[in-house]
């Protein structure tokens, strides 16, 4: 049985329809803000591996409320990855391409040096430095813009600002790979059945949606395939101020997450193609 932190977030969810069998903790069960519950949730299910799909993900809200950002993100993963380790198991934990400072155009790889120029990027960092100190079967999986049919996201944010406006003003100046949830469900098994015969797998891996693109490319894509006739007009992220500073550039370079288990970078347009039809049968 595998053991997922989360229930109701966007990569919780995907997991949910791969794994029928897997046992899921919601905050009612398991609230991150108090990480030895974690640790103790772990021990007491004895599964045969864990994947923590649960965070603080707001990003403008956790400026204010980092305290809080740096419990849930940065130590509950730690808690996690002592009670995997006691237990010889598997732990995939998910992370973000925010913990770079986004300078320049080259695609990040998982060694580069990182810098995260928010609160959020922070505490996500701190998550990856103490999953790493503890050791043990534990992949870290950075990814980033991440999108599905629920939940709160970039798309699901266009397509409600598109049914009132016709024209909307979109960041062109930061370019990164979206990716479907139901991609990172499906890498976050494969690696979780992998480590378990393979722990000189673990480590730190990038898998983020091929190709790269700028928001303002990423609305227009979304906005092409419902068919509505909305303009997007590209502007630049310093006419777009945020509590939060956002990475330019959050190019990942996937090749050793490639090598490592085989799954190639996925298509994010045929992955927005199936959110958008999900989300057509449920409207
Ligand atoms: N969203 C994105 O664009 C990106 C996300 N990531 C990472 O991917 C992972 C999954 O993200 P995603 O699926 O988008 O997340 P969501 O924001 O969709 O969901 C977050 C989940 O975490 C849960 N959660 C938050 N706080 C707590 C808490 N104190 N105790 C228990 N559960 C809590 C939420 O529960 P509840 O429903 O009860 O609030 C929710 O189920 C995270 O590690 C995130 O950092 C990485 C790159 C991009
Ligand atoms: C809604 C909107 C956003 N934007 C800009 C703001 C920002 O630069 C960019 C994306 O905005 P969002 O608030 O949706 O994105 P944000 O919440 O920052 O998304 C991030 O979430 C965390 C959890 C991650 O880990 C990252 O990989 C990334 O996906 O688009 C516009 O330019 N116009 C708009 O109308
Ligand atoms: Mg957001």
């Amino acid at each position: 049985m595998m053991l997922v932190f989360g229930k109701t977030g966007q990569v919780a969810t995907e997991l949910r329809a791969l794994l029928p069998n897997a046992r899921f903790l919601g905050r009612e069960q398991a609230d991150l803000t108090e990480p030895k519950a974690c640790f103790d949730a772990i021990l007491a299910a004895r599964p045969e591996a864990v994947i923590n799909a649960a965070a603080y993900t707001a990003v403008d809200y956790a400026e204010e409320n980092e305290a809080t950002a740096d419990v849930v993100n940065g130590v509950a993963p730690v808690q996690m990855a002592k009670a995997c380790a006691e237990l010889d198991i598997p732990l995939v934990h998910i992370s973000t391409d925010y913990v770079f400072d986004g300078s320049g155009v080259v695609p990040f790889k998982p060694g580069d040096i990182t810098a995260p120029l928010c609160a959020y990027g922070r505490t996500k960092l701190v998550g990856e430095h103490g999953v790493t100190e503890v050791g043990g079967r534990s992949a870290i999986l950075r990814t980033s813009w991440v999108f599905s049919a629920h939940g709160g996201n970039f798309v699901k944010t266009m397509l409600r600002y598109g049914e009132t406006r016709d024209k909307l003003t979109v960041v062109a100046d930061q370019i990164g790979g979206p990716t479907a949830a139901c991609d990172i469900a499906k890498a976050c098994v494969t690696i979780a059945r992998k480590l378990k015969v393979y722990p000189d797998k673990a480590g730190i891996y990038h898998f983020s949606g091929a190709p790269d693109v700028s928001w303002a490319d990423f609305a227009r894509e979304i906005f092409a395939q419902t068919g509505k006739k909305v303009v997007v007009e590209g502007i630049p992220a310093t006419s777009y101020p945020t509590p939060a500073a956002r990475p330019y550039n959050s190019r990942m370079d996937c090749t050793s997450f490639e090598a490592a288990f085989g799954i190639r970078r996925p298509d994010w347009k045929a992955g927005l193609a199936d959110v958008l039809s999900d989300l057509e049968k449920t409207t």
